[in-house]
């Protein structure tokens, strides 16, 4: 078995004839069943809107204190808002992230409301982007269901109002602290959803444990998306997938990433696509919702 992570272009994916399409979806299906990571090229997005959401991204990190307090998830609720440095801790036997974070979910009716910064253009150069990745995540998931031998579109009717979130990350340098703890930018996690599309700006640290590996850099690859399969996705697809460790170490400069996290509907049911011969469900069915806050509720012992 290969433990690299692999660059695939998507461009056929995205435009191209069915056999086009299901030769990159055999591709995405052999590293969804090696690393559970992959890189994407060709995937439409301009590289001006990243750099404007990697310029947004900074205007709200050198914000204030007392404004970023302002719009801080714990006024905010439901994920949304801002994290400050050293709240969270993805690995709960490691110290605090050294990372503060802007979580935006999905703006429609019904939905809780997200919290905006006092930045003219930002929200809707959030929006923008937020939109970006969710026509994204659907090619990937025609990718997935192909690879999976179910109908291209079997996915398409459990994201329909998927539940979504954009996470700007900003992580500390040691030499801005004044203590050297040894503490993670990111401790070691695996994501909780379907499929994560993370972009980075340039900045090494992001490391992935492929099971039955060691640890492995994902180095940042310019103009490129780092996307891997979270657990629901794994639970989906029988195990077939893998969802995969990683964290980030230390950076040795200021690093900015933006991770886009799709999971489904929280109505959609998530019952195992059984593939292979002779396999049964490992899982019973359960809803997108359910399965969320289960999760978050072993995590955090609550829900939000
Ligand atoms: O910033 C990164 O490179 C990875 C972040 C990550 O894994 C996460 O937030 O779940
Ligand atoms: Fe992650």
């Amino acid at each position: 078995m290969t433990h690299d992570i692999p660059v695939i272009d998507i461009t056929r994916l995205r435009n191209g004839a069915p056999d086009e399409r299901r030769a990159v979806a055999r591709s995405i299906g052999q590293a969804c069943r090696e690393t559970g990571f992959f890189y994407i090229t060709g995937h439409g997005v301009d590289p001006s809107m990243m750099r404007g959401v990697f310029d947004a991204a900074h205007a709200l990190f050198a914000l204030p204190d007392a404004q970023k307090e302002g719009i801080a998830r714990s006024r905010v609720g439901h994920n949304r808002g801002y994290v400050g440095y050293g709240v969270e801790r993805l690995d709960t036997t490691a110290l605090p992230d050294r990372k503060e974070a802007f979580n935006i979910g999905r703006e429609a009716e019904g939905e809780p409301a997200n919290a905006w910064p006092d930045l003219p253009g930002w929200r809707e150069r959030m929006l923008g982007y937020f939109q970006a990745c969710q026509t994204l995540g659907a090619s990937l998931h025609r990718a997935f269901a192909l690879d999976l031998g179910v109908s291209e579109d079997f996915f398409a009717d459990k994201f329909r109002h998927p539940m979504a979130t954009l996470r700007l990350l900003h992580y500390c340098a040691s030499e801005t602290e004044a203590r050297d703890d040894g503490a993670p930018g990111a401790g070691a996690h695996t994501d909780y959803g379907n499929v994560t599309i993370l972009a980075v700006d340039g900045v090494a640290g992001l490391q992935v444990r492929p099971r039955g590996g060691d640890w492995i850099d994902a180095p940042a690859i310019p103009g490129a998306f780092v996307c891997n399969i979270g657990d629901c996705l794994m639970r989906w697809s029988n195990d077939v997938y893998v969802s995969t460790p990683h964290r980030v170490l230390k950076p040795a400069s200021e690093r900015y990433s933006v991770a886009f996290f799709l999971d489904p509907d929280a109505d959609a049911l998530v019952e195992p696509i059984v593939t292979t011969a002779g396999d049964t469900p490992h899982y019973p069915p359960i809803t997108g919702g359910d399965y969320l806050r289960e999760r978050l509720t072993a995590t955090y012992g609550h829900a939000t």
